[in-house]
């Protein structure tokens, strides 16, 4: 009932060798539904985590086994591919609960870790902010604590966090359950703070009545790439999953509207994002949520584009933001074949209930279609009436003075949750 596949590359000298595993479910179930032949992203997180892949398998089976959530042979395989390889790790594309990774890491006499502990080992290399690492190391607790059916000898404390795969020769600590329940409360409190500053900028900023834009999309999809090329900064962009972790913002000049915007650069998503992580990272994303224009970019190249564009979508009605209005960025067109590109680089996607989504195609790499987005943001802002003739206020933001003493009302909108730009879409969609 077992088929597989098995494919590798010859083991290279340094790095953390990895074996890669999938296991498709089939469509139905449970468990179907999200199975990569490839595992290449898999493999991209891998990398993004330090670890070089250096063999992958695939299984298919009906469901998970309860012991080793593979079948015994299948299990044999792989430990057959550790020892050939010199392997440190075996990475599993799907969870696996903590027994099975305890029956693995016994068999196959190294470290096992599922997607969730690869992702949230990222996340807490990258966080560079205080509000990052505490909230990577709060998803890092969440899930050890959902986890913590065995005494967890080797947690070793880092700089970003705390490793999900600790080795030897790091401080032995041990932390029972109510010290990491105790150390939850006490990262909860510190972010509250932290985010208590953050939702004051926010509302200095709509204050000021600037129009926020921020991109959002599937991570390596090119968002860094398109800030850079739109606003001319230097962030962060790289071929790596997760390269971005805090929220940057910048001020871009629109010359149609006479105004300036603010654009924020934003963490991307993932399928099956832990939703623990997405807890945590509640207030980054709340930068998209609260945004007037999302520039949702999209990876024209991927083959799976579109279950990339579902899952962001999920991610955005689940922190909230499924309501704010959208610009679909088609990027990397530059890697697309001359028949596969649109005829036209901007045009509408019918979206269900008859919105209308307007589309651009372009390239962050080459700068193609840069001038496409600009009009499209120009043309967002007047469809929700911000335009600089109808709002003065926009094209002077640096007269703060002006702006605050009108906004008493919106005040107490925001004592309420509700930000000034939300509100004011409400009015404009009463217009
Ligand atoms: N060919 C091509 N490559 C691009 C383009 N835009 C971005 N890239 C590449 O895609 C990779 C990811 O780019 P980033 O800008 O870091 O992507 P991101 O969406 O910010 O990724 P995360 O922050 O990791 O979520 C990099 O290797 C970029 O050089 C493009 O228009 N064409
Ligand atoms: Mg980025």
């Amino acid at each position: 009932m077992s088929s597989s596949s098995t494919s590798s590359t010859p083991p290279p000298s340094e790095a953390a060798r990895a074996i890669l595993v999938g296991v498709d479910f089939g469509r139905t179930g449970p468990h179907g539904g999200n199975f990569d032949p490839s595992l290449d992203e898999l493999a991209l997180l891998a990398e993004s985590a330090g670890d070089t892949p250096v063999a992958r398998v695939t299984a298919k089976r009906q469901a998970p086994d309860a012991a080793l959530f593979v079948g015994s042979g299948k299990a044999d395989e792989i430990k057959l591919l550790v020892q050939a390889h010199q392997a440190h790790t075996v990475l599993f594309d799907q969870a696996i609960s903590p027994a099975q990774q305890r029956n693995l890491e016994r068999l196959l006499g190294v470290p096992v870790a599922d997607r969730t502990a690869l992702i949230l080992e990222i996340f807490a290399a990258r966080a560079k902010s205080h509000e990052g690492k505490l909230q990577v190391e709060l998803a890092q607790l969440q899930y050890l604590a959902s986890r913590l059916v065995r005494r967890w000898s080797h947690l070793e404390r880092q700089s970003g966090g705390i490793g999900m795969r600790g080795g030897p020769g790091e401080a032995q600590i041990e932390l029972d359950r109510r010290m990491i329940d105790e150390r939850i409360k006490a990262i909860k409190e510190r972010l509250k703070k932290v985010q208590r500053q953050r939702s004051t900028q926010r509302r200095a900023r709509a204050r000021n009545g600037v129009f926020r834009v921020s991109l959002v999309g599937y991570t390596n999809a090119g968002k860094s790439t398109l800030f850079n090329a739109l606003v001319k900064a230097r962030t962060y962009a790289a071929n790596q999953l997760f390269a971005t972790l805090d929220t940057t913002t910048r001020s871009l000049y629109l010359e149609a509207a006479g105004a300036s915007v603010s654009l924020s650069d934003t963490v991307g998503f993932i399928r099956d994002l832990p939703h623990k992580l997405v807890e945590a990272f509640q207030a980054t994303l709340q930068e998209a949520a609260d945004a007037d224009l999302l520039l949702h970019v999209i990876d024209a190249a991927s083959p799976v584009l579109d279950e990339q564009m579902v899952e962001v979508e999920r991610v955005l009605a689940e922190i909230g933001a499924a309501d704010v209005p959208q610009i679909l960025v088609y990027n990397k067109v530059d890697r697309l074949e001359d028949n596969q590109r649109p005829r036209e680089a901007q045009d509408w996607l019918e979206r269900d209930g008859g919105v209308r989504v307007p589309r651009v195609f372009v390239s962050a790499l080459t700068g193609e279609g840069m001038e496409l987005i600009r009009e499209q943001i120009v043309a967002a802002m007047r469809a929700q009436g911000l335009t600089p003739d109808l709002n003065p206020e926009l094209s002077s933001p640096s007269a703060p003075e002006l702006a605050q003493s009108d906004a008493p009302d919106h005040d107490e909108a925001q004592q309420d949750g509700q930000t000034q730009t939300q509100q004011d879409r409400h009015e404009h969609e009463q217009l």
